[in-house]
């Protein structure tokens, strides 16, 4: 065949062969680096030892952990005592967690102590339809007030990347943004984040965190908000029940269909969604647990009251969370503040939400 093939035929085709392959050398460089996504085997306990034996790429994922609390000889920083303190306030839990208040720890000593581990935080937030306009408060106030000092990255989750305003940002701090698509109803939005932040972890998150926050976007920073928040799992105290509320009165599930039902006579607390944070594996679980969840209830055509939050509420019934945060973790703008909140961290902002969300109210 190729005998048949005229000779001036096979000299082009080489000549554009040895043109091309030297156009790749040329460019190489300069080319995205290609990376064939991973599936690396999930940390739970019967897969621990094969994911240490698993590639270079998974061998640090899911690994950092909150280690010796090491503080460098000469901080300067008041004597601890052990007859004052808080009063007012438990500040910890029945199954012996702490339950954080400001007053109970000393900002000075533990974020130094925390520095050292120097874990790599991500914040997912949502900003989609009407709600980018809450962008830039959060994120200026973040950078004021969120963990400064440590590396963060914010991951925005929007339809509109356009309104994702350019904010500036401390040293070792990045935005991250990834594109979703719009919705016609604000639940969508809500329960989605579930399935979009379990897809983002998997493909990406994964290997550039180590601890990982989820917040809702209406909100902005008032004081510090840091190293003291860190644990295995951390939930917040929801502001509206915290104090008085029987726990038959919390707004858990109560439909048994629904598989975020809680029964009478059980609970805890009532936590918000609105911010929850983890060790990255610990929250990849329970995303995706809340995504699992919520999609069963749809093939049962219900959808449960507070959507995710529901779900969350009944996880952390069930595997108690290894630190409580107490409501200064977030506050409301619509509240009158209580005695007992001696600092409001972060605060949900007054919304007209008939006009932000895309479905109106309630
Ligand atoms: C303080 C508190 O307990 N907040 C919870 C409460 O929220 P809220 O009443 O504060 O709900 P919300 O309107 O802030 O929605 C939650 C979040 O979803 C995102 N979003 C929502 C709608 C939309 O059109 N676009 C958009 O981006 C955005 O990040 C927003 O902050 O109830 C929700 C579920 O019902 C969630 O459990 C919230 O965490
Ligand atoms: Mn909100």
């Amino acid at each position: 065949m190729l005998r048949n093939t005229p000779k001036s035929h096979i000299l082009f085709a080489c000549a554009f062969i040895a043109i091309a392959v030297g156009f790749y050398f040329y460019i190489k460089d300069s080319l995205p680096p290609i990376r064939i996504y991973q599936d690396c085997p999930s940390p739970d306990l019967e897969t621990q030892t094969k994911n240490t034996e698993g590639s270079e790429d998974c061998k640090d994922q899911g690994k950092w952990k909150i280690g010796d609390l090491v503080m460098t000889p000469g901080l300067k920083y008041a004597q601890p005592n052990t007859q004052q303190g808080r009063t007012d306030v438990n500040s910890v839990t029945n199954w012996n967690v702490p339950l954080v208040w400001e007053g109970t720890f000393d900002p000075v000593v533990i974020d130094e102590i925390y520095r050292e581990m120097d874990p790599r935080i991500a914040v997912v937030v949502f900003a989609v339809g009407k709600y980018t306009r809450f962008l830039k408060g959060f994120l200026e106030t973040g950078e004021k007030f969120f963990f400064v000092g440590f590396r963060v990255t914010y991951y925005i989750f929007t339809d509109n990347e356009k309104e994702v305003p350019e904010i500036e940002m401390g040293t070792g701090r990045n935005i991250t943004i990834l594109s979703v698509p719009p919705a016609s109803r604000w639940q969508d939005v809500v329960l989605g984040r579930m399935k979009w932040a379990t897809v983002a972890i998997e493909q990406q998150i994964r290997d550039e965190a180590d601890y990982l926050f989820m917040m809702d976007i209406d909100s902005v920073f008032y004081n510090r908000f840091g190293a003291e928040s860190l644990s295995r799992l951390s939930a917040v105290l929801h502001r509206g029940y915290y104090k008085n509320t029987a726990r038959d009165s919390f707004p858990y599930e109560r439909r048994p269909l629904s598989k975020a039902y809680i029964p009478a006579g059980e609970g805890d607390y009532y936590y918000t969604a609105a911010v929850w944070g983890g060790y990255l594996e610990e929250m990849y679980k329970l995303v995706k647990y809340c995504y699992e969840q919520s999609q069963e209830d749809a093939k049962n055509n219900i959808e449960a009251v507070w959507q995710e939050e529901s779900h969350l509420n009944r996880y952390l019934l069930y595997n108690k969370p290894t630190k409580v945060l107490s409501p200064e973790y977030l506050w409301s703008d619509y509240d009158k503040v209580s005695a007992d909140i001696k600092v409001i961290r972060i605060s949900q902002l007054v919304k007209n939400y008939a006009e932000v969300r895309p479905n109106g109210g309630n």
